[in-house]
């Protein structure tokens, strides 16, 4: 049997009198593409902290087989390394050249890995951000609303990109996002985090790319267990 790459089960995460994360279960299969969904303050990023190793403080049972990249809504880029060497930092016994400018070829930035990260867009610098994580080619890729900080169009260039970038690494992806569409045209499965536990699951459907006529039925399921009501008439 598959092993999963990550299993929760009964975690706690308490900050002073208030339990963010209360008793959450999760599972993430090898090579699953699961999405959060969930309100502002609702233990999104806390859950990820966790499964990253930054925040060690969640009680309960947390397993994460195999190696973990993160990439967070802000690129988070060293401005005093070149692009290549931002990708190949910490990066020991191997050719942290070669393998930086494979991983920038990954996300069409071979162009750029001489330059200073000062000189770049923000969508090209959350696609350095990307090469960074890849290049260490994690079984577990935990991306917080990275693309949250970008214009709409690149947005949907990053989308395209990383279901590329999955569908031919596989690595088990956790995307944190607010944007629910995001969420239903990237993920296998679409989780709803409310009250410190998971609410609600969806399923998208398995076809890719996913035409947004297929998935307006499921949008308005996922916002009404966000709280969101849509009117049938807009
Ligand atoms: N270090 C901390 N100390 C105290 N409270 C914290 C700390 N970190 C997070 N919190 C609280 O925990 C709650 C969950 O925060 P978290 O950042 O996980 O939410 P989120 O779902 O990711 O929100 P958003 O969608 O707005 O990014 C918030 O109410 C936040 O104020």
């Amino acid at each position: 049997m598959a092993q999963h790459t990550v299993t929760v089960r009964g975690l706690v995460r308490q900050f002073g009198p208030r339990r963010v994360l209360d008793d959450l279960d999760l599972v993430v299969r090898q090579g699953e593409f699961v999405a959060l969904l969930g309100r502002s303050g609702s233990g999104k990023s806390t859950l990820l902290r966790i499964l990253a190793g930054i925040d060690r403080d969640g009680d309960g049972e947390i397993a994460v087989n195999g190696t973990v990249s993160v990439a967070f809504q802000q690129p988070r880029l060293l401005p005093w390394r070149r692009v290549w060497r931002n990708v190949s930092l910490g990066l020991h016994g191997v050719d942290g050249r070669s393998v930086a400018e494979k991983a920038l070829a990954e996300v069409q930035l071979t162009d750029h890995a001489q330059a200073w990260p000062l000189t770049l867009s923000g969508g090209e610098a959350q696609r350095v951000s990307l090469a960074r994580a890849l290049v260490r080619e994690p079984d577990l890729l935990l991306l917080d609303e990275p693309f949250g900080a970008l214009d709409a169009l690149t947005r949907l260039a990053m989308h395209r990109l990383v279901d590329d970038l999955w569908q031919r690494h596989k690595p088990s992806v956790l995307l944190v996002t607010h944007d629910v569409d995001e969420a239903l045209t990237l993920a296998d499965r679409v989780l709803v985090l409310d009250e410190g536990r998971i609410v609600a699951e969806h399923t998208p459907p398995v076809s890719r790319p996913r035409r947004p006529a297929d998935l307006t039925e499921l949008r308005a399921r996922v916002l009404a267990d966000l709280g969101v009501t849509v009117d049938e008439a807009a």
